[in-house]
């Protein structure tokens, strides 16, 4: 489902995270690992308040490791903690206990001081629609327990789950992705984030095309079996070509041999999204 964000929903979800800090030592933010700024709150740091927070850049299986690899070195010069993590399979999950002890030692070692026995880590998960919230706190849990994020507006009870030396809330706090920027618009497009009743389906594929034309062409070529590389990834009718060139290749043809870009657009998006174009980042940091 993709919540409509007008202001109104997005105050009730920044009130409900900051209810819920209340209640934590530790933030868990999830961000998509193929796109870590643009699967971003833009008000993160306020909304926040100077809460401990690690970052998780999920859906790492999915995106292309030496760029996940940059961006880790990204925030660790910004004094963040950033994991790689699939919350799908686990890879990476029994990283975040350790790294939640890390980084609230002091805490734990003044109450180891005072003579008080540590009680375990309060973590709440936050992150954007689609990001893998639910999956993530199930996969922890061993178990099903959030079925589907909370919605803003919606109460329910909630609940602690205990995993080794942390509790974590059962329900997520869903934050807003940021819309000022088209381009952040297109990349939460491709991978699915933002529904395509709200972009142009063909749009979303330009969009695609022409960043893996300049960055992932080997892989897009060899699935598709092109041959020809558009020489100049800023001219649009090359892109268009491209995008042609897989529709004819996926049997998208309408009467008089014309390719149907509309279903060839869909095509690519749901084979992107589904890996088979291999592994695949939308934005690097340098
Ligand atoms: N490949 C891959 N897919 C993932 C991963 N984590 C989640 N997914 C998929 O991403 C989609 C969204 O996951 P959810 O856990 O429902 O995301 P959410 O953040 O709880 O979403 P909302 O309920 O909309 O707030 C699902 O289809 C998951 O199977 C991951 O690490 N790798």
């Amino acid at each position: 489902m993709t919540i409509q964000w007008f202001p109104g929903h997005m105050t009730r979800a920044r009130r409900q995270i900051q209810e819920k800090l209340k209640l934590i030592d530790l933030v868990i933010e999830l961000i998509d690992a193929r796109l870590p700024l643009s699967s971003r709150n833009p008000m993160i740091d306020e909304i926040l308040q100077g809460k401990p927070r690690m970052i998780i850049m999920n859906k790492a299986d999915l995106a292309d490791s030496a760029v996940t690899q940059q961006w880790i070195a990204y925030f660790k010069e910004q004094g963040q903690t950033a994991l790689p993590v699939d919350a799908q399979t686990g890879t990476g999950i029994k990283d975040i206990p350790v790294q939640a002890k890390v980084l609230l030692k002091e805490k734990i070692d003044r109450q180891i001081a005072k003579g008080i026995k540590p009680r375990p880590i309060r973590a709440l998960i936050v992150g954007i629609p689609n990001v893998g919230k639910s999956t993530l706190i199930n996969r922890m849990a061993g178990r099903s327990v959030a079925a589907t994020g909370d919605r803003p507006g919606v109460t329910k009870a909630q609940q602690w789950i205990r995993i080794g030396e942390i509790e974590l809330l059962d329900t997520p706090g869903i934050l807003w992705p940021k819309f000022e920027d088209q381009n952040v618009g297109y990349r939460l497009a491709v991978t699915g984030a933002i529904k395509e009743e709200i972009l142009n389906v063909e749009d979303i594929a330009f969009f695609a095309v022409k960043y893996l034309v300049s960055y992932y062409w080997d892989t897009m070529a060899e699935r598709f079996e092109l041959t020809a590389r558009p020489e100049d990834s800023e001219n649009p009718d090359e892109i268009v070509g491209v995008m042609e060139a897989i529709g004819r290749k996926r049997g998208c043809i309408v009467s008089g041999g014309r390719v149907d870009l509309e279903k060839a657009s869909g095509v690519l998006l749901r084979e992107l999204r589904a890996g088979k174009l291999g592994r695949f980042s939308l934005e690097a940091p340098y």
